[in-house]
């Protein structure tokens, strides 16, 4: 589970709205009564305007492409990259600075090998159509590329070949003799460079379970219940072997970190090396033209406009982006007070099975408390500015502490926002250590925490999944672990930080042993079981690595 920074709802950088607002007096009965309360409290010194929102131009392109040019020979493929996806999604819709961001990434991921990433980009040059000035070049990179893909294009490739021949004409002599020479060297003896392989770890996804009735995406092996110390809680119904499949569902929402906003899918969190930007905001990016589409279809129709005031103001945090998302997805559902089982069955899907999520969070820091509130406001603010849900009555964000729609709205921004804050998972980045985004998916919370755990999370893209990292007995608790780093955390410590921020005191199982010695992890059982080992002796992992490993390894342990 993601830990909500204390710092990220203290520091709010806004000049457009201040709040000041504390709380300690007041004894509020609801999510409404505390958003009447601190929208009553707003100081505002600049109403925001549409003008102040970053939109698509020319000059927010250019500044990308020139800085990608100034830093070429220093700057590693990656950062161009992104120089380039920012380009692009800045870039208005067919202009010729689209154009050109699209060429010249298109160039630089020929020249690394990248060609199914170089084709894709050149098939949108060819959509939205460039100047027979760049035709001849255009023709011979596609000619390149397509042999780079397989020597079977040969008649394509030979095709793009004559078409670029055709538009020398149009350009200067020694360009002419540039482009000649390279077409004949790729009809001789063009050497195609390594292909780079792109690992799509999708496949290593395992089959979502369907023989659990009342949990969509669930085991029949496990059950819901109830009790006075743990809340609902997951329980095996059957004895689990290590390595069965738990629970698989999509994320009901997932938010990218911000340091990889032009890098990563949008949509479904993969590294995207030829992105598409959104067709009218500068802040996202998707990885094809089918991602982008799916999010317009399911929030970024509304989202759009709403991220875009929202970085006007200031407010960039995962938590705040999340909150605005899920809203947006229960407005679109349009019945976010249903209960958590629909019809008998627990859908994550639906936001209903979110809206029934813990959210208390008053035994938080009052600062943080009063922290999701002004954030909420901000949120709301944002809503009212930018679409027609608050109508056109609301010019000051004040008058929302008046307005009961305002108020109903508010007070599911502040409950999703509580909710995100205490039942999100980190998204980490396979071969790499770091964290990508947060997601929530709703069944997935039931999952209470334990020091030795015995359900392993690992995310692939905007789909969670859960394994038995031991054997689980029937009539046994499930947990996970709600802390990354807790394999090398003290006992004391390890309590107290889950008292902070989850308001339990950990006395699970072992939680209060402690740990002097590195405690063998379930890798190391399944290796003992003969199922799978690299090693045979795998200890002392973090949970990340160990979820990492297990995520890899687990289609070995099916054999
Ligand atoms: C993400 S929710 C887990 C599901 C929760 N039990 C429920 O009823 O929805 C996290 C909350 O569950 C409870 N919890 C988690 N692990 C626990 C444990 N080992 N012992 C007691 N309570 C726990 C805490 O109240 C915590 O704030």
């Amino acid at each position: 589970m993601a830990k909500v920074k204390k710092s990220a709802v203290k520091d709010r950088r806004s000049s457009i709205v201040k709040i000041s607002v504390d709380s300690s007096e007041e004894d509020f009965q609801n999510e409404e009564e505390t958003m009447a309360y601190v929208l009553s409290s707003m100081v505002v010194t600049n109403n925001l305007k549409a003008k102040d929102r970053e939109e698509k131009s020319g000059k927010g392109a250019f500044r990308a492409l020139n800085k990608v040019n100034r830093i070429r020979n220093t700057a590693s493929l990656q950062v161009q990259l992104e120089l380039y996806s920012r380009a692009i999604a800045h870039a208005p819709l067919k202009s010729y600075e689209l154009v050109r961001a699209y060429t010249e990434r298109s160039e630089l991921l020929l020249n690394q090998g990248y060609y199914e990433d170089c084709s894709k980009d050149i098939e949108r040059i060819s959509k939205i159509g460039c100047c027979n000035e760049m035709k001849a070049d255009f023709y011979t990179r596609k000619a390149k590329a397509l042999w780079g893909l397989s020597p079977r294009m040969r008649p394509e490739v030979e095709k793009a070949i004559t078409k670029a021949q055709c538009w020398l004409t149009e350009v200067d002599e020694e360009t002419r003799q540039n482009i000649e020479t390279s077409l004949n060297f790729i009809l001789k003896n063009y050497a195609l460079k390594t292909t780079f392989i792109q690992h799509d770890l999708g496949e290593l996804i395992p089959p979502t379970p369907k023989d659990n009735s009342r949990v969509v995406g669930a085991s029949g092996s496990i059950e819901l219940k109830f009790s006075e110390n743990f809340g609902r809680h997951i329980v095996a119904t059957k004895d689990i072997k290590v390595g069965e499949v738990i629970f698989v569902q999509k994320a009901y929402s997932l938010i990218l970190s911000s340091e990889c906003w032009y890098t990563y899918c949008w949509y479904c969190s993969k590294r995207t090396w030829s992105s598409v930007g959104c067709n009218n905001c500068v802040n996202v990016i998707y990885c094809n033209e089918s991602c982008r589409d799916k999010a317009w279809a399911e929030y970024h129709d509304m989202e759009c406009d709403i991220i875009s005031y929202l970085l006007a103001m200031g407010q960039r945090e995962w938590l705040d982006l999340m909150a605005a998302r899920i809203t947006i997805k229960a407005i679109k559902e349009a019945d976010p007070t249903e209960k958590f089982f629909t019809d008998n069955v627990h859908d994550s899907s639906k936001y209903s099975t979110v809206y029934s999520l813990v959210h208390d969070v008053s035994f938080r820091e009052k600062s943080e408390v009063d922290g999701l509130s002004i954030s909420s406001a901000y949120i709301l603010h944002a809503f009212a500015l930018s679409s027609n849900l608050l109508g056109d009555g609301i010019n000051d964000i004040r008058d929302c502490a008046n307005n009961e729609w305002a108020l109903f709205l508010g007070a599911l921004i502040l409950k999703n926002i509580r909710i995100s804050s205490l039942n999100c998972f980190s998204l980490s980045t396979p071969f790499i250590d770091m964290k990508r985004g947060d997601l929530l998916g709703s069944f997935a919370s039931f999952f209470n925490h334990s020091c030795f755990s015995n359900v392993c999370p690992a995310h692939y893209g905007n789909t969670m999944t859960f394994r038995a990292s031991q054997q689980i007995k029937k009539g046994a608790q499930l947990f996970i672990s709600y802390g990354s780093s807790f394999d090398e955390t003290p006992t004391l410590q390890r309590r107290e930080q889950l008292k902070d921020d989850y308001n339990f005191w950990s006395s699970e199982g072992r939680c209060d042993r402690n740990r002097t010695q590195p405690r063998r992890c379930s890798v190391g059982v399944a290796a003992q079981d003969g199922a799978t080992s690299t090693s045979g002796q795998v200890q002392r992992m973090s949970v990340w690595t160990q979820s990492r490993f297990l995520f890899l390894n687990f289609p070995l342990l099916k054999q």
